[in-house]
């Protein structure tokens, strides 16, 4: 039977990259996609940005909305402190099978707690689920119109603090225009905007990124 993209994505990581290293698990990925075949990953040059602001806010919890094959999910989980979560929702079982592999080969699966299933059934049951009180840091990277519903629905859990992070990825392509309106015009958020290019392309893309106020 034909392999699907991401299966090809898990062993160009298992054929290129060394186990236990994040760095070259996230170097193999953006390989294959720049010279193989294109995928939706974060990719490196919006990557760095996240990097950036990970390490910034040095989160001890960690929600990622859309794992994909966990290329941000390897990128986020590399750079935390030692006793940090990482809960990232996905909703698709076969991706949801490729990045258990590709978060296992990076060594990163005790950071890493992968749940299958929609963020709007999930993030009302995390507090319970997990026993996680708030997030530091929300990536926001699954379907494009659930940006905003989700956001309102982690502020109505109370799943967000003073001073939590969101981060927005594909703000500009394929783009979340209500979502964008909602937190730059909020008083309860504090958004910045990143400008960098789509994954693997010339075309303009970006990360928002928003602290919340309270
Ligand atoms: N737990 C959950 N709850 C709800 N939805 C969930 C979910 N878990 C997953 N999904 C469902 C997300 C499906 C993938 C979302 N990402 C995207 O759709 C995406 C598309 C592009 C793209 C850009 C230009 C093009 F020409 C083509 C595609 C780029 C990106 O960086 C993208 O992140
Ligand atoms: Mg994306």
């Amino acid at each position: 039977t034909q392999s699907t993209r991401p299966q090809r994505l898990l062993s160009a990581v298992q054929k290129n990259a060394t186990r236990g290293n994040p760095r070259s698990v996230v170097r193999a990925i953006d390989e294959f996609c720049r010279h193989k075949e294109w995928a939706m990953n974060v990719g490196d040059e919006k990557g760095c940005i996240l990097d950036s602001i990970v390490s910034e806010v040095n989160p001890v919890t960690v929600l990622e909305l859309g794992t994909y094959c966990g290329y941000s999910t390897v990128r986020i989980a590399s750079l935390l402190p030692p006793n940090a979560k990482l809960i990232t929702l996905e909703f698709n079982p076969d991706f949801a099978a490729i990045a258990r592999q590709v978060i296992a080969w990076a060594g990163l699966q005790d950071k890493v707690q992968l749940v299958e299933g929609s963020s709007g059934d999930w993030i009302p049951k995390i507090q319970e689920q997990f026993g996680i009180n708030t997030f530091d840091l929300v990536f926001l990277d699954h379907w494009k119109d659930r940006y905003l519903p989700d956001t309102k629905l982690m502020e109505k859990c109370g799943l967000l603090r003073k001073g939590s992070v969101l981060v927005a990825d594909n703000v500009i392509c394929p783009g979340t225009p209500d979502y964008l309106e909602y937190v730059r015009s909020s008083p309860c958020y504090k958004s910045q905007y990143f400008i960098s290019h789509l994954e693997y392309t010339k075309a303009e893309d970006g990360l928002e990124k928003s602290v919340f106020l309270g």
